[in-house]
């Protein structure tokens, strides 16, 4: 018979750890003001997208590689700083634009950019975030087997998205899931797109563009969540934190 599952509680968790180089992420995590501290180390991965991945799948795999490189390098003990060994979760997070089945990424150039925002000129798309919350006390048997997530049951959030829930001989050890948002597009003139490349702002960019700064001025609609599109759904993350016993509202109940 299974055994109940250990439920968490904010004392289990001591820290967030961030495994993102993205300091869109890092300012909206602290937008939380999360009750836990939370710090910042992340590893590059291989960001190639297999062709046989549809969207939300490429996102999930991306996250997850992102959260199991920073879990795997702070087991060897190549953390620049004193990370925890146990109690604290890794968060990932992964963003890219989709235009019919094309999916467009960060740009390699200014053509490239310039070549993306065309495409996105007057018409809508898709924009997929992953976020992968993982337990630092991950099995190894686990972090080297990224497609076992695949086949564990799905939760549902309506709008906000969908996750999936990893556990290990009863434990949660780690939260696989992604949001999807629609945006609209105004017609953009040619030379708006140079400008907006010389404006320097497209070039970190999945799909060339940002939400939160001067591209703005280009979105005629969005359907879903900005959080989202800007690189991480703050209300799918509570809802994966609040299942590792961690919330914003803790001081506040
Ligand atoms: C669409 C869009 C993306 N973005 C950003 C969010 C992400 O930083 C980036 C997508 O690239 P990602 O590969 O998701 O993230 P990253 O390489 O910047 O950071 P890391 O992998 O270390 O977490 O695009 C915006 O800032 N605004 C937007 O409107």
């Amino acid at each position: 018979m299974r055994k109940a599952t250990q439920t968490y509680t904010s004392s289990h968790i001591h820290q967030l750890i961030l495994a993102s180089s993205s300091p869109r992420r890092k300012e909206l995590v602290a937008l939380l003001d999360l009750p836990v501290p939370v710090s910042v180390f992340s590893i590059d991965v291989d960001e190639h997208i297999h062709s046989a991945w549809q969207p939300d799948e490429a996102v999930e795999q991306l996250s997850l590689a992102k959260a199991r490189a920073v879990a795997q390098a702070i087991k060897n003990g190549e953390a620049p700083q004193a990370l925890p060994s146990n109690n604290a979760l890794i968060l990932a997070a992964d963003t890219i634009v989709v235009l019919e089945d094309q999916i467009l990424g960060k740009p390699i150039s200014h053509e490239d950019a310039a070549a993306t925002l065309r495409k996105l000129s007057g018409r809508s798309h898709h924009v997929y975030t992953g976020v992968v919350l993982q337990h630092i006390a991950v099995d190894e048997n686990i972090l080297n087997h990224s497609d076992d997530h695949d086949r564990l049951p799905i939760i549902p959030l309506g709008d906000i998205g969908q996750y999936r829930i990893q556990h290990h001989n009863d434990s949660l050890e780690c939260i696989i899931g992604y949001s999807c948002s629609k945006v609209t597009f105004k017609s953009l003139s040619e030379e708006e797109i140079q400008a907006y490349i010389r404006t320097g702002e497209p070039l970190d960019k999945a799909g060339s563009y940002g939400v939160q700064g001067i591209g703005s001025v280009f979105i005629e609609r969005i359907e879903g969540d900005f959080y989202s599109i800007m690189g991480l759904p703050l209300n799918l993350l509570y809802q994966m934190l609040l299942k590792f016993g961690v919330s914003p509202f803790d001081s506040y109940y």
